[in-house]
């Protein structure tokens, strides 16, 4: 479902005399439906900007992403537009949301975009909120005063209304209490369970040993500086 062949990666730091600093080389990455791929290395590896490419929104100097049929590599912004509201799900470490938007509409969005008849959409976000512990005193305002972790779970219920077929999670259990941490495992599970294809950063272990089926060590990707041995 994910599919990743010999990219490569650098920045140009444009205020700093144009510089590139190669960030990435010849990487891969395979992640079949159902499967769940846990990014590891140090951090400033590459995690995120791993994530990032596969989310079209950093450039890949060569090489292919496939999600689905699409080369996010090569797509246009109409292409990553579409795929990101059919395909890919991405549940970020902070939510952005427009404001004065209220909270059941926040997470219903991805499903009324897909063209979900509102009554079904908004009953989705109900289990979703219910479940992830967001009161219901709370659905009806912007989540933009929530607290953190408040908004973390508005977040993932809005990652996980629609079944996407391929989701990229960014440390989806940091700062939750036990409780709420063990409703995002269960969410994780299910998707898996219904064939998603998953890519995570998850800096918590436990919940990276209990939900990933492999860990892929981005340092492997990493270019070796001139002079240094592999
Ligand atoms: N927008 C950017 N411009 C320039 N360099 C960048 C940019 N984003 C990332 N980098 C560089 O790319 C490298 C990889 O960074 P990245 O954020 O992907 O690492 P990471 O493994 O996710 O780290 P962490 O675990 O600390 O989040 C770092 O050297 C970083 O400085």
């Amino acid at each position: 479902m994910i599919e990743i062949e010999n990219l490569c990666k650098s920045f140009t730091l444009h205020n700093q005399g144009s510089a590139v600093i190669p960030v990435m080389t010849g990487a891969h990455l395979r992640v079949a439906p159902g499967e769940c791929v846990a990014l590891t290395g140090a951090s400033g590896a590459g995690k995120s900007t791993l994530m990032r490419m596969i989310w079209g929104n950093y450039l890949a100097a060569s090489g292919v992403i496939r999600v689905g049929d699409l080369n996010v590599a090569q797509a246009s912004a109409r292409e990553i537009i579409a795929l990101r509201r059919d395909t890919l799900g991405y549940v970020s470490q902070f939510l952005r949301v427009v404001p004065r938007v209220p909270t059941l509409r926040v997470v219903a969005e991805p499903l009324l975009a897909l063209g979900t008849p509102e009554a079904q959409a908004e009953a989705r976000a109900m289990d979703l909120l219910e479940r992830l512990n967001i009161p219901q005193r709370l659905w009806q305002l912007s989540p933009t005063t929530f607290s953190g972790g408040e908004q973390q779970r508005v977040n993932i219920a809005r990652g996980f209304a629609h079944p996407y077929p391929a989701l990229l999670l960014d440390e989806p259990t940091a700062s939750l209490d036990g409780a709420n941490r063990a409703v995002v495992l269960d969410l994780i599970a299910a998707a898996k369970a219904r064939g998603a294809a998953i890519v995570g950063i998850f800096h918590d272990e436990a919940a990276r040993a209990q939900i990933c089926d492999r860990e892929v060590d981005v340092t492997a990707f990493t270019p070796m500086p001139a002079g240094v041995a592999p």
